[in-house]
């Protein structure tokens, strides 16, 4: 992100000192000051009130009162000024890739991997999703786990059937704020189980491009857990501005996570960040905490690979007992500390995307043989 500084209307006395306090506060998402992320487009002093314009990359909806806060500690200690008042919008990049053909209305497309089965790779796919929308962006959810669609039920709606009014394209599921689309809601899991890589990647490609995506922010994709064709196909195909890598702190998870952030880097796809999900168990009676994984794995993984861990979250049964009620943790107790988590780990997200350029994409060459 370019450092970069506008011209404000404010007088000469009073600018250079709100300048100093702006540079001092720093975006924790974007480990920047206002000033250098740019997130300032306006000052204007009215009375004694100094009006703030800020324009965000990212979604931060619930973050608005800190900054708020933030923003009135630090300015109204200056003589001149004794209110602030903000005016806060989102405004997300269009990345698009040379050779990928972008989907039409969708800014931005995240997908979550992981290199193991059942490591809470769909749990964290749906609460990211539900979590941009709660920060205030338009989010569409795509269930890619063709051998195993399991988005259906966690977001409660196992027997939606999308309609096609014209018979070209279907009109996605709207719940819970999002869009959603899953191939469990068009095929059933036995005929898609017999389907290999490349077929089933082709079916997955043909879901997204007959799908009627209102206009998004974000596409978030739950792929199928795994380093095989299907991912490799759908990151030649796709256009991905990011992968999120979700893994369990085992060894075992770990090392096949190794396996798929080796692989999105090689086929150009920026990692955006790794999860740790079940990194502790934690009590729901007592709140003790152990460590039936392993301790850290995660945070040492991202340290090695030079990337930004995302977020930990504990292994506790009310996140599973959420998904199977089909009310994610981050719309049924949207403000407990399990969706606070998500919801830092989606601001998270949204700042690594802005953070990240455009990368060239690379041929790979695939074969149906
Ligand atoms: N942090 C957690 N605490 C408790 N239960 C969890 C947690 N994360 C996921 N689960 C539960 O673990 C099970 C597996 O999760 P999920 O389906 O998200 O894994 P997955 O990696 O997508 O699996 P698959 O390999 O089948 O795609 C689900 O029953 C889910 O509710």
């Amino acid at each position: 992100m370019p450092s970069f500084h506008r011209e404000f209307s404010l007088s000469d006395a009073l600018l250079t000192p709100v300048l100093s306090r702006l540079e001092s506060i720093k975006d924790d998402h974007l480990g920047l000051s206002l000033l250098d992320a740019d997130l300032i487009r306006d000052l204007v002093l009215k009375g004694k009130c100094l009006e703030i314009h800020l324009v965000y990359p990212y979604p931060c909806q619930t973050r608005i009162p800190a900054i708020e806060q933030a923003l009135n500690a630090a300015l109204t200690s200056l003589t001149e000024i004794d209110a602030v008042k903000c005016h806060i919008d989102f405004e997300f990049t269009v990345q698009s890739s040379p050779v990928k053909a972008p989907i039409e209305n969708v800014k931005q497309v995240i997908a979550v991997a992981s290199g193991k089965g059942g490591v809470g790779k769909s749990t964290t796919a749906v609460n990211l999703a539900l979590a941009l929308a709660a920060e205030g962006a338009k989010v569409g959810l795509l269930d890619a786990d063709i051998y195993g669609p399991s988005i259906p039920i966690m977001l409660g709606i196992p027997h939606f059937k999308p309609v096609s009014p014209d018979g070209k394209v279907m009109i996605p599921a709207k719940v819970h704020g999002i869009v959603a689309q899953s191939i469990g809601f068009i095929i059933d899991g036995e005929q898609a189980a017999v389907w290999r890589g490349p077929m089933a990647a082709g079916a997955l490609v043909q879901l997204i491009n007959e799908t009627q995506w209102p206009e998004l922010d974000y596409m978030v994709i739950d792929l199928p857990p795994g380093t095989g064709d299907i991912q490799l196909t759908l990151s030649q195909k796709v256009p991905l501005n990011g992968v999120v890598i979700v893994t369990t702190p085992q060894d075992i998870a770990l090392a096949d996570a190794q396996k798929g952030i080796n692989m999105f880097q090689k086929v150009n796809v920026p990692v955006l960040g790794i999860v740790e999900n079940m990194s502790f168990h934690l009590c729901s009676q007592c709140g003790h905490q152990e460590h039936p994984f392993g301790r850290d794995g995660g945070q040492k993984m991202a340290t090695r690979y030079g990337l930004p861990l995302l977020g930990q979250l504990p292994l506790i049964l009310t996140i599973r007992e959420d998904m199977d009620k089909g009310l994610p943790s981050v719309v049924a107790t949207p403000h407990n500390d399990i969706a606070q988590l998500y919801l830092a780990i989606a601001r998270q997200v949204g700042a690594e995307l802005a953070l990240t350029k455009a990368q060239p994409s690379v041929s790979i060459s695939m074969s149906d043989e």
